[in-house]
């Protein structure tokens, strides 16, 4: 009877059973703290667990507050901290690390973040090799990039469980329709893919409700550069952090869905993509089919238009310049 009772519950994984522990590394941070609000708020996240290298334990105090059934926990900045925020979860968000300042490019952020994504990735290489991880912090095309390789000295890579956060992206497309089309915008189903930044980022109007947007270049422009308006409205002190905290939180709330049993759960994110592979373009930010295992399948760009096409060109340019950046830190900059 005990062992039967025993195999049984082994036989359910932790999802099934409606478990997720689910981390933040840079809670304390603009974003990682309205983050953690939107995940407390979650009924899905059952253990809350917040690591920063300062003011962890107090933000942790005050949302542990908010009076929904999950537990919260802070953890010291201690490499032991890190480690125990870690074991046993099944999501990790990393928005760690440096927010541009007006005149920056997100590449600009590179020398910081790139450490700092680096020795993340290998604490949850360590410590959750088997987590959905979400990385948050820019430059997101370089920093996935290092995470896998990190993952993949450590002889764990995963690539169905690695996600670059461009949820706030599709987030920005449909409110900046809705705004041109006078729409609600949760009626505009905006397709983006490509990268993070800039001419990386190619929103395909043409496969909307509105293609003759395609053709509106100030709104391509704005899509593609909608985090300077946050970044010069702060006038130094950041870039997004409130909508972004909603786009990790549904990005969030995505992969925990799928991982519970939901079917067709769809999502745009840069993961390890098949699609361009053929050009040297490793990663890709696509929609995509989210299961139980993380990665269901990395759904086609599709049709494009001619002014479309042209976008993904430039896109290729960037983006496989950034992909090789992150990959050849790692392999110069091992860190310890
Ligand atoms: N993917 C996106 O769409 C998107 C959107 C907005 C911002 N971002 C990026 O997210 C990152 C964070 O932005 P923010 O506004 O929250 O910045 P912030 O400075 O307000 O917060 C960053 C937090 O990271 C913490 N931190 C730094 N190093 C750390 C480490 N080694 N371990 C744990 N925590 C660490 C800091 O203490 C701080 O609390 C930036 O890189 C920004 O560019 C990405
Ligand atoms: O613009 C930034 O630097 C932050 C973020 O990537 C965004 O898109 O808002």
């Amino acid at each position: 009877m005990f062992m039967a009772s025993r195999i049984q519950t082994r036989a359910f994984s932790a999802s099934a059973r409606n478990l997720s522990k689910v981390t933040v590394l840079g809670a304390a941070g603009g974003i990682g703290q309205p983050l953690s609000l939107l995940l407390k708020l979650n009924p899905r996240v059952t253990e809350l667990a917040l690591y920063d290298i300062r003011g962890a334990p107090g933000v942790a105090a005050d949302v542990s507050h908010v009076n929904t059934k999950s537990t919260v926990k802070g953890y010291d900045a201690t490499p032991s901290g890190l480690a125990s925020a870690l074991k046993g979860a099944e999501v990790v968000l990393i928005p760690a690390g440096v927010p541009r300042k007006p005149g920056m490019t997100r590449d600009d952020l590179f020398n910081t973040n790139a450490s700092i994504v680096r020795d993340l990735s290998k604490a949850c290489a360590e410590n959750a090799p088997d987590a959905n991880i979400l990385i948050i912090s820019n430059p997101v095309n370089s920093t996935v990039p290092i995470c896998a390789e990190v993952f993949k000295s450590k002889g764990v890579y995963n690539p169905k469980r690695l996600f670059g956060v461009t949820t706030l992206d599709v987030v920005r497309a449909s409110r900046f329709v809705a705004e041109v089309k006078s729409t609600d915008p949760k009626d505009e189903n905006i397709t983006v893919v490509g990268g993070h930044s800039g001419v990386t980022i190619v929103p395909l109007f043409s496969q909307s409700n509105h293609p003759d947007l395609s053709s509106n270049d100030a709104l391509i422009n704005r899509v593609q550069f909608g985090g300077d308006e946050v970044v010069k409205a702060k006038d130094g002190a950041g870039s997004a952090t409130l909508s972004m905290a909603m786009a990790g939180a549904r990005m969030a709330e995505s992969v925990l869905r799928a991982a519970q049993g939901e079917k067709g759960v769809v999502e745009p994110t840069f993961v390890d993509s098949p699609l361009y592979k053929d050009q040297g373009i490793e990663f890709f930010s696509s929609k995509v089919e989210l299961g139980p295992n993380g990665v269901e399948k990395v759904l086609p760009v599709g049709k494009v238009d001619a002014v479309e096409e042209k976008l993904l060109e430039a896109c290729f340019a960037d983006l496989k310049k950034n992909i090789e950046k992150g990959q050849k830190f790692v392999a110069e900059n091992p860190g310890n």
